[in-house]
């Protein structure tokens, strides 16, 4: 048998970026080799075994052939007697598709039947072959390259299949959480913005996310957005909160809290006015449709919806403030606040030539809400309670202390 490193490890270690996790292929051997070896299986579908010490993945060679629609369908093929080249051939992107000896250390020449070198030097995101089409994931997984290696650009002909994979229904049938483990891990490269662009180009945006595709050719009032479209700010917040190393949570609220503005009657354009309630409404359907976790639902449904009131709020007054809090619960998740505050930057900056103005309101509202957090809360009420007040009124009681707090903040 023979072992090779192949993948992401030996593209990235020829790009010099900083290493992760190495994939491993196996020639000329059987499973029953590989157990007897140590090495555990854990493939579901595919041959595929963890290192007894390391843990890495080791994946015997094989082939593929397609055998109906969709993420599962296809028939695996391994055996001893298939080859490296054919293992490779069986890859998605010329640049995933080098393979180097097991000891190697970065210099000495890769196996590389199908150019990906070139591709590199290149800058180039080019299918292997034929067989791209065998796994729609890659036309998600082509989208986050781009907007990881932003500097690269699609084959048109690998564009071009895409499209067709599109077009035949592929884009259909792919599982949800292979989806938003494709598009969350795009969101978090160097400019998540190129992997819609791509989406978008070859027609999955369409498919997968309606409520962003349909965002671009809505206008928006020039004074506020420049730029007009709002798919274009829509990729501008997104790029910005890359820009400021947002994280997932924020990106994606950023993501969505325009959606509502694909669904504004058109004898409103280029206003928008209530689009806040439909981005969160049509967020709804996103985060159902991909099972996207708690934590980043939340979030977005809480800036799709106060966005506005946040931009707005450099004039509130101190029971207007306290008022934001409540309805942000930020009381309670201060720290879900001051991410929503972070959204709302990003928002404010991902419009051209606002790009560098400062947004005040992030850091107002996040010191007013240090104030109101001043306050305790178990000892407010108890006073308001032996006060002789009950149920509601309590609570106003300890909003109203709130707002005191708040008061003598905006007053130092
Ligand atoms: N749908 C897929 C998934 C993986 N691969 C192949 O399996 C390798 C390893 O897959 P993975 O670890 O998912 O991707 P990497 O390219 O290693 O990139 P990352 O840095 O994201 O791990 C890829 O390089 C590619 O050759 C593929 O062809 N098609
Ligand atoms: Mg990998």
């Amino acid at each position: 048998m023979k072992i090779y490193k192949v993948g992401g490890a030996v593209r990235d270690r020829l790009l010099q970026r900083p290493f992760h996790d190495t994939d491993w292929v196996v020639v000329g051997a059987t499973p029953q080799e590989m157990t007897a070896l140590g090495f555990t299986p854990v493939g579901r579908d595919f041959p595929v075994f963890l290192h007894p010490r390391t843990h890495e993945e080791y994946a015997l060679a094989r082939t593929e052939r397609k055998s109906g629609m969709g993420y599962r369908g296809f028939v695996v093929h391994t055996s001893p007697d298939v080859t490296l080249q054919e293992d490779l051939a069986r890859r998605d992107l010329t640049v995933n598709a080098m393979a180097a000896p097991a000891d190697w250390t970065g210099v000495e020449a890769v196996f590389d039947p199908y150019n990906g070198q070139a591709d590199l030097q290149a800058k180039v995101l080019r299918h292997v072959t034929d067989a791209f089409r065998e796994d729609p994931v890659r036309i998600l997984r082509v989208a986050r390259f781009a907007a990881r290696f932003h500097d690269f650009t699609v084959a048109p002909e690998t564009l071009q299949l895409m499209r067709e994979m599109v077009q035949a229904g592929e884009a259909d049938h792919l599982v949800p959480e292979r989806v938003w483990q494709e598009i969350s891990r795009g969101l978090m490269a160097a400019q998540p913005s190129r992997m819609f662009e791509v989406l978008r180009a070859c027609g999955a945006l369409k498919v997968l996310l309606p409520e962003l595709d349909r965002l671009w050719g809505v206008p928006q009032r020039a004074e506020y957005h420049p730029e007009v479209d709002s798919g274009v700010h829509a990729m501008m917040v997104l790029d910005m909160a890359a820009q400021l190393d947002a994280p997932l949570t924020v990106r994606f609220a950023c993501l969505c809290h325009d959606f509502g503005k694909g669904t504004t009657p058109a004898d409103m354009l280029p206003r928008h006015i209530g689009h806040e309630q439909r981005s969160a409404q049509l967020l709804k359907g996103v985060c159902d449709r991909w099972r996207v976790p708690n934590d980043c639902k939340e979030l977005a449904d809480l800036v799709a919806r106060e966005h506005g009131n946040i931009h707005r709020s450099q004039d509130l007054n101190a029971a207007a403030l306290v008022r934001l809090y409540e309805r942000c619960d930020a009381i309670r998740k201060p720290e879900r606040f001051a991410q929503a505050l972070w959204a709302c930057e990003c928002d404010a900056r991902g419009r051209l030539g606002f790009e560098e103005r400062p947004y005040p309101q992030r850091q107002r509202l996040w010191q007013g809400l240090q104030a109101a957090l001043t306050v305790d809360t178990a000892t407010a009420a108890q006073t308001a309670a032996q006060r002789g007040l009950k149920g509601k009124a309590i609570g106003e009681a300890v909003a109203s202390v709130r707002v005191q707090a708040v008061a003598a903040w905006l007053d130092s």
